[in-house]
């Protein structure tokens, strides 16, 4: 075929294509309408949930599998990630909020999962993101919660031991995450490095071997790292590369981090949970009466007796009581399905208190 001829048929395609697209944003429209006809039946006069994992999941699914190529299934996700975005912002004003300045992993994590057609909030905590998806300042709220090398992120669990009655988790967000040395000087002049505790963590190794003496500054964000390394004189800071651009530096050593497939997992907050897919997580938030002996231990069998998967434990100080522990454990299951729903009754005799803080389908990215 000449170029010509392959240029027109494009075109021709292109046309047909729009059309389809604005099909499919009509329905969208149905969809919200329906949305919201349902809730008034249920006597909410409240907004429905615009953002619905289960059925975004569902559509990523059927479309990896319906592709036959020569588009690879990453590319007709991200052509879709972006017709969903659109869609979204069509049934309404949805906002995310994430902890800044713009170029930090959660900005990378909240776009991957939102696409380019919603705002986007940055903050300088992730209490503020917490708070602020609480008040329904933003529609949703990205935070970290975990690295696959450093482990929890201890701020967004304390967080959540305020905030807990006010937000749900309603979808996680898995991000591969590669920290470089960014600075406007030569290694052996950087002398003080800034960034997050979590990047620090991910680059220990790195760090002990190539800037044994500089200094080390924990700063609230790996883009704040970036901003402050730009302003001054013999520093560095430990960020992602999309920074550098951003902030005008130099990209130093790349990929610094201490394992390889380095990934940070996050999860979007909002007002409720979604509905249950058949393949869901749930996170519970609880504490246990320590001079019980075997409380936890207690606890935890309930699991085991409904034959649910653990998939993640972590403690905190409750910062009620000295040596008291707030307990963090996700299982596999919606709290909606039949034998979480037992076993949630059940451990609640083991537990002083027991916070469900969501339940949320299974993403493995
Ligand atoms: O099915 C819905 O609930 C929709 O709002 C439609 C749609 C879509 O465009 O396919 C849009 C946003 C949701 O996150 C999921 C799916």
């Amino acid at each position: 075929m000449d170029l010509e001829t392959a240029r027109g048929k494009i075109s021709e395609l292109d046309r047909k294509l729009v059309d389809m697209l604005n099909e499919r944003a009509r329905l969208s429209l149905n969809v919200g309408a329906a949305k919201r006809q349902w809730l008034k039946e249920q006597g909410d006069e409240g907004e429905p949930e615009v953002y619905v994992p289960g059925q975004e999941k569902r559509v990523f699914e059927k479309v990896r599998n319906l592709n036959q190529g020569p588009l690879s299934a990453e590319s007709v996700c991200a052509i879709y990630r972006e017709i969903m975005s659109a869609s979204i912002s069509l049934q309404s004003d949805v906002s995310v909020g994430y902890l800044g300045p713009p170029g930090t992993f959660s900005h990378q994590a909240a776009m991957k999962r939102f696409g380019d057609s919603l705002a986007y909030v940055p903050y300088a905590k992730i209490e503020d993101v917490v708070a602020a998806a609480a008040k329904e300042e933003i529609t949703y709220g990205l935070v970290p919660i975990e690295n696959s090398t450093f482990g929890a992120v201890v701020q967004t669990l304390d967080t959540f031991a305020v905030e807990q009655p006010s937000v749900k988790i309603r979808a996680e967000v898995y991000l591969p995450v590669t920290q470089s040395l960014l600075s406007r000087y030569q290694l052996s002049a950087i002398r003080k490095v800034y960034s997050h505790p979590q990047a620090f963590g991910q680059s220990r190794q790195w760090l002990d071997q190539h800037l044994p003496n500089a200094a080390r500054i924990d700063v609230s964000s790996t883009a704040k790292a970036a901003e402050l390394a730009a302003a001054e004189n013999y520093t560095a800071a430990i960020s992602s590369e999309v920074c550098a651009s951003m902030y005008n530096l130099d990209v130093v050593a790349k990929d610094i981090t201490s394992t390889k497939d380095n990934t940070t997992r996050f999860f979007v907050l909002g007002q409720s949970s979604d509905n249950p897919t058949g393949d869901d997580k749930t996170l519970l938030m609880f504490t246990v009466d320590h001079r019980e002996p075997g409380a936890l231990c207690s606890a935890l069998n309930v699991f085991a007796k409904y034959k649910i998967n653990q998939t993640a434990i972590n403690s905190r100080p409750s910062r009620q009581r000295q040596w008291h522990y707030m307990f963090f454990v996700e299982i596999i299951g919606h709290e909606q399905d039949g034998n979480v729903a037992s076993a949630l009754e059940e451990i609640k005799s083991y537990c002083l208190d027991l916070v469900v803080l969501g339940s949320y389908p299974r993403q493995s990215y």
